[in-house]
């Protein structure tokens, strides 16, 4: 079975850059001259800066192309997905499409496998989600992500195609804790950025990340996930580096607001987005999500690092 990879973004690339460890895989670029580019340098230089890319690895421009594959991966960002589906759907219909986003749709609170079986119900729909920054997938590092998928037999299957001597895939059936695992923890990583860049402390951005968990898993198991799918590698796991590490753009973004800085708006930060599709759902669901609802207003420049702060340490004290 062929594999290709749609989306020639960081993740996008190191995970072609694995999985040409199996055997030959597609990267598809949406932009000519990127495509060229990568080609003839055999890197992705705006991505993926320092790394080759193996012989294995076809870069291509031409979708058709692309979509031979019986496996296709979806690597762009949340917002765009549905965009990518749309345009490309006659091509993608039938095929095993694994989302490899975090995030909730902005316009619909959807999920990437919600948003996959929107807009093309005859394909069969999964999620690639976990702890792993592209550079350090592409420089061979050893990582561990989840599978996702609601078939058992497809998840099975595309968890042996997709392990590579890297990348060491766990599976599950619970579609839904994986989206949100993976979404949320986005939303956690922006606010201990921020507490961390406004000199707060470690033990603040401890109690966040405990505290973001609860909301994490407050939202995912309103919304029918099981509680073993967010203490898994797509909730607990991936909430531990991103908000640990300042390789994350989530918590980079969070680090500048709390240091009153800007931030580059054309980096792919998908915790800002899906704050705000969050807030709204819980607002829908009538759940208590605080520390989401501050990092919206934080982007909105509704309120300061510091009046953040005072304001979810007065909330009426509680039982954890
Ligand atoms: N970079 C990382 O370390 C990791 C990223 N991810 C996830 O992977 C997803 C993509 O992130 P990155 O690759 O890092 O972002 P990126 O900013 O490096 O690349 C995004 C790519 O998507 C392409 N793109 C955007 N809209 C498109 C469309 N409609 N059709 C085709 N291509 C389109 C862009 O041209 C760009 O090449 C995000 O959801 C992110 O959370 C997941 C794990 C690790
Ligand atoms: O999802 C990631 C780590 O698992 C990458 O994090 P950022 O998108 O914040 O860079």
């Amino acid at each position: 079975m062929s594999v290709s990879v749609l989306g020639a973004g960081a993740f996008g690339t190191a995970l072609a850059i694995s999985l040409a460890g199996n055997g030959p895989v597609t990267l598809w670029a949406r932009n000519n001259a990127h495509a060229e580019q990568m080609q003839t340098s055999r890197r992705n230089v705006a991505r993926l800066p320092g790394v080759d890319l193996p012989p294995e690895l076809t870069v291509t421009s031409d979708l058709a192309e692309a979509a031979e594959s019986d496996t296709i991966l979806l690597s762009v960002p949340m917002q765009q997905l549905r965009g990518l589906l749309m345009a490309e759907g006659d091509a993608l219909a039938g095929k095993a499409l694994v989302a490899c986003c975090k995030g909730i749709e902005l316009s619909t609170g959807m999920g990437p496998v919600s948003v996959i079986r929107d807009c093309l119900p005859e394909a069969q729909a999964a999620l690639l989600t976990g702890p792993s920054f592209a550079a350090d997938i592409a420089r061979g590092l050893p990582t561990a992500l989840t599978l996702a998928c609601e078939d058992p037999a497809l998840g099975l299957s595309l968890q042996e195609q997709l392990t590579t001597a890297n990348l060491r895939l766990y599976r599950t059936t619970d579609t839904v804790g994986a989206e949100l695992g993976g979404a949320l923890k986005n939303v956690i990583a922006i606010a201990c950025g921020a507490v961390i860049g406004a000199g707060l402390g470690e033990s603040a951005r401890a109690a966040l990340m405990t505290r973001g968990y609860a909301e994490m898993q407050r939202m995912a198991l309103a919304c029918g996930a099981r509680a073993e799918t967010l203490a898994g590698l797509s909730g607990f796991g991936d909430l531990t580096l991103t908000c640990s590490s300042d390789l994350s753009r989530n918590y980079r973004l969070g680090f500048a607001i709390g240091r009153g800085e800007s931030f580059d708006p054309s980096i792919t930060v998908e915790g800002a987005a899906t704050a705000r599709a969050t807030a709204a759902k819980a607002e829908d669901m009538r759940l208590d999500m605080p520390i989401t609802q501050t990092v919206v207003a934080l982007l909105d420049g509704r309120l300061t690092i510091h009046d953040a702060t005072a304001q979810l340490l007065s909330r009426p004290l509680k039982e954890e």
